[in-house]
């Protein structure tokens, strides 16, 4: 293997910048040369690839985001925007991809590999976790820390004013962020689409609280929860209980999905970074490294992609005991 390429798509994501720079440095290692391709699979159609050497990936560990841009990129659905990326690294005669990215990314990798046979390799760099394959993505646990302390600060007003707070957590399709960030943060109550909950039930959930020593409360929904966003939600259950409550809505949004990453998106993405390398470099094609129980972990992308990843029932426990509402003799 002479020379590969490496690209960022969909969100982007705390942490990518360090993956890149464990990608270059790794290659560099081995004696190959990196060609960044520039805004994910847009990159690589208008065929905007950049060399990547040891010292262009200096001071960027540290740096959200990510120096490559990423984009999502409709063209990249369509056969023939594949088969102009597919002649851009044929041109630039790299024997293999890396894409660093989420779900859709590797949907569109696994159609580009089943039509051209070109060795890609991803890596799961996303806030929403929702990924088989890793137990954690690249980006998660920044974001997950910055939920918690939005929620710390959220609190402060909840509890000065007796209020009930909806916080709406990022995750398109999934919970994640909420679960954790709802444990972390102490939410008395966690909205995943793995548990729907109807407003009755929040609103008898509320009375009952209410009743009982709560006088402030942190609701977290996940943003792809099902009923729509916190306001749609809020809407609901202002409708069934009137001015009952004094609720606020709060919408996180995308200051989830920026800043440094934390220590431990950092060490992941380096790790990650390396493995996708020596992967490439071991004859490994058409997988996803993650990392599972602590090791590092080949799948297949047509698993990863096939697959999904549910939070787990020990978590879900978790959340239900540790916000107080209910005992065991219930
Ligand atoms: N079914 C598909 N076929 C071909 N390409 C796809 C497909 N799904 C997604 N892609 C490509 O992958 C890109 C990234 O996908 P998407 O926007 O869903 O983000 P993602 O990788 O899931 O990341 P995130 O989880 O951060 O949103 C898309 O813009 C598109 O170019
Ligand atoms: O920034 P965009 O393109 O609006 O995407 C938002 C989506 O991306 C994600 O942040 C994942 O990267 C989802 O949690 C969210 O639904």
């Amino acid at each position: 293997m002479k020379r590969l390429a490496v690209l960022t798509s969909g969100g982007d994501a705390p942490g990518m910048n360090a993956c890149i720079r464990a990608v270059v440095r790794g290659a560099a290692y081995h004696g190959i040369e990196v060609i960044g391709i520039r805004r994910g699979y847009s990159g690589l159609i208008l065929g905007d690839g950049v060399p990547l050497t040891s010292s262009t990936v200096s001071n960027i560990i540290q740096r959200g985001g990510t120096i490559l841009k990423s984009a999502r990129s409709p063209e990249f659905r369509t056969v023939e925007g594949r088969k102009k990326a597919y002649d851009y690294l044929t041109n630039l005669a790299v024997d293999g991809l890396i894409v660093i990215g989420g779900n859709g990314t590797f949907k569109g990798a696994l159609q580009f590999v089943d039509e051209f046979s070109f060795p890609v390799i991803g890596v799961p760099g996303t806030i929403d976790n929702d990924l088989f394959g890793t137990d954690y993505t690249i980006g998660y646990d920044t974001a997950v820390n910055t939920a918690v302390e939005a929620i710390d600060k959220i609190r402060d007003t909840a509890d000065s004013h007796e209020r009930i707070f909806l916080i709406e957590v990022m995750g398109r399709d999934s919970g994640y962020i909420a679960i954790q960030s709802g444990i972390a943060g102490g939410a008395e109550r966690v909205l995943l689409p793995e548990t729907g909950v109807s407003a009755a039930e929040l609103i008898a959930g509320l009375q009952q609280g209410r009743n009982g020593s709560q006088s402030s409360v942190i609701l977290v929904l996940a943003e792809g929860e099902g009923r729509g966003t916190a306001t749609v939600v809020a809407e609901q259950i202002k409708k069934q209980s009137g001015t009952e409550f004094d609720l606020r809505v709060t919408t996180l949004g995308h200051i989830q999905r920026g800043g440094a990453p934390s220590a431990g998106d950092r060490i992941l993405a380096s790790r990650l970074g390396l493995a996708a390398v020596e992967g490439l470099l071991k004859g490994k094609k058409n997988v996803m490294v993650g990392v599972v129980n602590n090791g590092l972990v080949y799948s297949g992308l047509h698993e990863v992609v096939s697959r999904s990843k549910p939070i787990s029932e020990e978590l879900l426990r978790l959340v239900t005991i540790l916000n107080g509402s209910e005992s065991h003799t219930h």
